[in-house]
């Protein structure tokens, strides 16, 4: 009889999750033209396993029931004992495996799922020799945490043999009322409680281990992505965004961490006791234990099941807020445009749909818990009646004694709780393996133009000539976009030259290449005659060329600190120079605080006109032999410019300039103005030269008269 429910609950405890993980795959079939290939593939592996998982289960089964045959009653310990070695480990695995392909299938179909991101292309591989490194710093404070796991671990298995002895002593005095009741528990009850301090000690021991393990892994993964990212080509900028970037230095790198020590530390934990307590259990009572292989996996799948449902939910409802917190972040960043148009209503009702959808989620989840948790309390209790109900049957017909009966519930209950948390574990593993994937993906990736190495020219010998010679040039994010087509154009040392052209003629695309943001697709850019890209580039950008823009970006730190940017070994008295140059002293100083003034977030509380200058004292204080400025007035009133323009006449003297043109009433003085138009110049000369020949730059001049009459 026992044999036959053993058989038939065996088949049905595996069929629900069988069915479910077939449905699954039978989705993935449908949708399997839209994935990606490495994704497919692992699809087909939670198949195969699900496939493999079954037969195991089937040839499990079949074994049990020959060894079970052979071994007769209690008389017959010792096959039953080696058969607990095998069945308990070898059922839990089969199921563990069953689970890990549902859980797989589940994260894959799931859309919210870091798995399943579809702004991602393909799925980075995981690679563990990249983890090791970050590891093999911490391997004896890691190898510490296991040991202590382990221990604790195997405390946990002792516990509830102990505590069956502890109430075997106890009905034995209450049978025979015999001696001192206190001397007869003290000696086991005792015990238990050394076992339950050095268990707390070694449990402790090991969280702590593990976290600082976690911790300093997680921060030295985020240092090395964040010097990645900083040398990578502005080009990889071009194609991606900063939220994205910003998402693997956090949000990566936070769920990786979390899912390396849970898993180190739980899984450890849970697998020992799992497997221990399972022998344990085995041990007392085959035939209790026989009950448990049935019901304990459909209880635990189905919490599996549900507990995913609610994390997807959770995890909607975390995208919601973040959703809303957008909506938030985006109207108060730019409040004076909210302002301006009077849109606060239409603000605020954006803000409460995107809240009340996340208060809806967060509801409904929390309604999901409550379930959850209520009916997982009924299934634990319905067990523990179960294994009284039948372990009293069995101690009436002197099978068990009331300590065997008082273990077994204990070390069931182990059992479960271990159980549950190997299913939740498989989900995060999956999780965390992929956020790692994606870290170490950007860990790996060497840009085209390093920031340093390379050779540099003596400062003594440095003219500050500069041609371009025969450039053509795509962005690679366009590559079927041909901005230059065999650009030719030289910078005579110590002169200014202009270039003007249509909007979007490709004039900043110039400065980039001489600032080597990008290399060219054909020509070269030389400077003194040697080509850049045999010069160290950290170098070029930082000691010999200065560059000044129409947006100046200054950090939320003070004026002194912000100048001190282009050189960061500058004396304060090089500082106060640079701004005098810059015409930018007189401001500085008229501010209480001078130059310890905080700017504020990207210069904020600052004028236009105010960043600009601080923006040249930065370019100015290097002393750069060439100086690039793109439109650099071109946003700033008619006061603005003019003080601004002063500044600039001032640095340009002794510099090689180059001046990317808007204004075009900026460049009269300019030594050489080039057109630009369709990739390459086509006429240069002075500003009279090309009034005269009556050319583009002719109508281009004409064409800003018409527009600043109107
Ligand atoms: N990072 C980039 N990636 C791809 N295309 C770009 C990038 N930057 C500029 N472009 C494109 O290259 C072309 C030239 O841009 P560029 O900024 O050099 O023009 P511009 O002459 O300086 O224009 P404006 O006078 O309006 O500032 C434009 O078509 C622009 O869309």
């Amino acid at each position: 009889m026992f044999y036959f429910l053993l058989s038939g609950s065996l088949k049905c405890s595996t069929r629900a999750p069988l069915r479910f993980l077939n449905s699954r795959l039978k989705a993935v079939d449908l949708s399997r033209n839209k994935r990606p290939s490495t994704h497919w593939t692992q699809v087909s592996n939670a198949r195969s396993t699900a496939s493999k998982t079954s037969n195991a289960i089937v040839r499990l089964w079949g074994q049990t029931q020959r060894v079970l045959r052979q071994s007769t009653g209690r008389a017959s310990q010792f096959p039953r004992v080696t058969l607990g070695f095998i069945v308990g480990p070898a059922a839990l695995t089969v199921t563990a495996r069953l689970f890990a392909s549902v859980a797989y299938c589940q994260v894959d179909l799931n859309n919210n799922d870091p798995v399943e991101d579809k702004s991602r292309e393909s799925q980075p591989e995981f690679n563990w020799a990249v983890l090791w490194e970050f590891v093999r710093p911490q391997i004896l404070a890691l190898l510490g945490a296991i040991v202590l796991a382990f221990g604790a671990a195997f405390l946990n298995i002792h516990i509830p043999l102990m505590l069956g002895d502890l109430v075997n002593v106890v009905a034995h005095y209450v049978r025979e009322h015999a001696g001192n009741y206190i001397g007869e528990v003290r000696g086991p009850a005792l015990k238990l409680l050394g076992l339950y301090g050095l268990q707390g000690l070694l449990t402790s021991g090991y969280i702590i281990l593990l976290s600082r393990v976690g911790e300093r892994v997680a921060a030295d993964m985020r240092k090395s992505l964040f010097l990645s990212l900083l040398r990578q080509d502005v080009a990889f900028f071009d194609a991606h965004k900063t939220g994205q970037l910003v998402n693997r230095l956090t949000a990566d790198i936070q769920e990786f961490k979390s899912s390396f020590k849970l898993v180190v530390s739980q899984g450890l934990r849970s697998v020992t006791q799992t497997v221990g307590c399972f022998v344990s259990l085995y041990i007392i009572s085959p035939k209790l234990t026989g009950l448990m292989v049935v019901v304990m996996p459909c209880l635990v799948g189905t919490g599996a099941l549900i507990g995913s449902f609610l994390r997807r939910l959770s995890r909607k409802a975390q995208e919601q807020v973040a959703i809303a917190t957008g909506v938030a972040d985006e109207a108060l960043g730019n409040v004076r445009t909210v302002r301006a148009f009077a849109m606060e209503d239409r603000e605020m009702q954006m803000f409460s749909t995107e809240v009340n959808k996340s208060c809806d989620l967060n509801e409904a989840l929390g309604t999901g818990i409550a379930v959850f948790q209520g009916l997982s309390n009924v299934a634990l209790n319905c067990i523990v009646l179960g294994t009284i109900f039948a372990g009293g049957h069995m101690m009436a017909g002197n099978e068990m004694s009331p300590g065997d009966l008082m273990s077994f519930l204990v070390a069931s209950q182990t059992v479960q709780r271990s159980m549950a948390s190997i299913s939740i574990l498989f989900g995060q593993m999956v999780r965390g393996i992929s956020a790692g994937a994606r870290v170490f993906e950007y860990l790996s990736l060497e840009p085209t133009i390093p920031i340093t190495g390379g050779g540099r020219i003596p400062y003594h010998s440095l003219i500050g000539r500069v041609d371009f010679m025969n450039i053509s040039f795509s962005y690679p994010t366009r590559p079927g976009h041909q901005i230059l087509k065999n650009f030719t154009l030289t910078l005579p040392p110590c002169k200014t030259v202009a270039i003007v052209g249509e909007s979007g003629g490709g004039k900043s695309t110039v400065a980039s290449l001489l600032e080597r943001f990008y290399d060219p697709s054909s020509g070269v850019v030389m400077l003194d005659g040697l080509d850049v890209r045999t010069l160290d580039p950290s170098w070029l950008r930082g000691k010999v060329i200065g560059f000044i823009n129409q947006e100046p970006v200054l950090f939320s730190t003070s004026v002194m600190d912000n100048i001190r940017f282009g050189k960061p070994e500058a004396t304060d008295a090089e500082v106060i120079t640079a701004a005098k140059q810059a015409n930018a002293h007189r401001f500085i100083t008229a501010f209480p605080d001078g130059y310890n003034t905080m700017v504020g977030e990207r210069g904020v509380t600052l004028s236009g006109g105010q960043k600009q200058r601080i923006a040249i004292a930065r370019a100015l204080i290097k002393n750069p032999s060439i100086l690039v400025l793109d439109e650099a007035t071109s946003a700033l009133d008619a006061e603005s410019e003019r003080v601004v323009q002063e500044a600039l006449e001032r640095a340009t003297t002794g510099r090689t300039v180059l001046i990317i043109a808007h204004r075009l009433s900026t460049i009269k003085g300019a030594d050489l103005i080039c057109v630009l138009s369709n990739g390459r110049i086509v006429e240069a000369g002075t500003h009279f030269d090309l009034l005269n020949k009556g050319g583009l730059y002719a109508d281009l001049i004409q064409r800003q008269r018409t527009e600043e009459q109107k």
